[in-house]
């Protein structure tokens, strides 16, 4: 793994795998500034509205033909890429749940109605749609393992002697299957665990790091919940959306792929109904 990353990143050149120090402080600056900063997540808003718009113009032939859709192939041809991946894991368990479904068309179309689509800009005051990205980001993280970290001082915590140098890796995916964190339905989908909670994406609720904690954080984080936020919201309002050839909720297959990012080992395929006057 470690050769590996030395490969992938061109010699640890880049920010995610470079070693703490002033290389990594400078791109990782570079990085929330110049790339990620807020402005430049609003700057492309309109390139996001004219891609999702192209997204639901083809799932609505698709639904038109009565087509059955590989949710993943429209996403990649979407270019949403990795954030296809949470919305893959989310649609799959609003498919399971069809009662999470309905709460969440709800909300939507009290906010939206049925003759408008959604808008990124109207994406705030939806706490349903927070807690279904939620509950989806706690049992399918997509970084499972964070990044490694090195201890850089020998440290004692919970009567643990860490050695200086030790590579520490935080499975966050079992802290989020973790039943003493989310008591004995820890591995059910139930985004209202999160309704009277202040628990948030942050890193400060160590039950919760799907974006991982402290100054190695991810600083994608805010791109990506806007991106999910809003494609996640427009498919749910635009389409109805079935199991094909008669497979029931509890039989979807639910397989992940375990390694450095964790995928659907079988892709979602559905069909779309539209659902909207517009
Ligand atoms: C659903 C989407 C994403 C998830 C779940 C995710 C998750 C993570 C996680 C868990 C880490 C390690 C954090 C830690 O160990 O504390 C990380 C690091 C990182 N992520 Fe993301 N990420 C996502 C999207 C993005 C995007 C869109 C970008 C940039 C365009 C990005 C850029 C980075 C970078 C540069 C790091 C390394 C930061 C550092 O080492 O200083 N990520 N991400």
């Amino acid at each position: 793994m470690l050769q590996a990353s030395l490969y992938m990143s061109y010699g640890n050149k880049g920010v995610v795998f470079s070693e703490y120090g002033p290389y990594w402080r400078s791109v990782r600056k570079l990085c929330t500034l110049q790339l990620l900063s807020a402005s430049k997540i609003e700057y492309f808003a309109p390139m996001r509205r004219e891609e999702v718009g192209l997204l639901v113009d083809s799932l609505k032939k698709a639904a038109a033909a009565r087509d059955v859709v590989d949710i993943i192939l429209d996403m990649i041809v979407a270019s949403f890429d990795t954030s296809a991946t949470t919305i893959e894991w989310t649609l799959s368990e609003l498919l399971r749940h069809p009662a999470a479904m309905k709460r969440l068309q709800d909300e939507l179309q009290t906010v939206f109605g049925l003759d408008k689509m959604v808008e990124e800009k109207d994406l705030f005051n939806l706490p349903y749609l927070d807690m279904v990205i939620k509950e989806s980001l706690r049992l399918y993280p997509v970084g499972p393992l964070l990044l490694p970290r090195n201890c850089m001082e020998e440290t004692i915590i919970d009567g643990y002697r860490v050695p200086k140098n030790a590579r520490i890796i935080v499975n966050a995916w079992a802290i989020g299957r973790d039943p003493n964190a989310w008591s004995d339905n820890a591995e059910e989908f139930l985004p209202e665990r999160f309704a009277d909670t202040s628990i948030d994406l942050r890193g400060h609720d160590f039950q919760l790091l799907p974006f991982g904690s402290g100054r190695r954080g991810c600083p994608g984080m805010q791109l990506r919940l806007t991106i999910a936020r809003f494609v996640l919201a427009q498919l749910v309002h635009c389409f109805n959306w079935e199991l094909p050839d008669g497979v029931l909720p509890n039989e979807l297959d639910m397989s992940e792929i375990f390694g450095l990012s964790m995928p659907r080992a079988n892709h979602l395929v559905a069909v779309p109904k539209y659902r909207l006057r517009v």
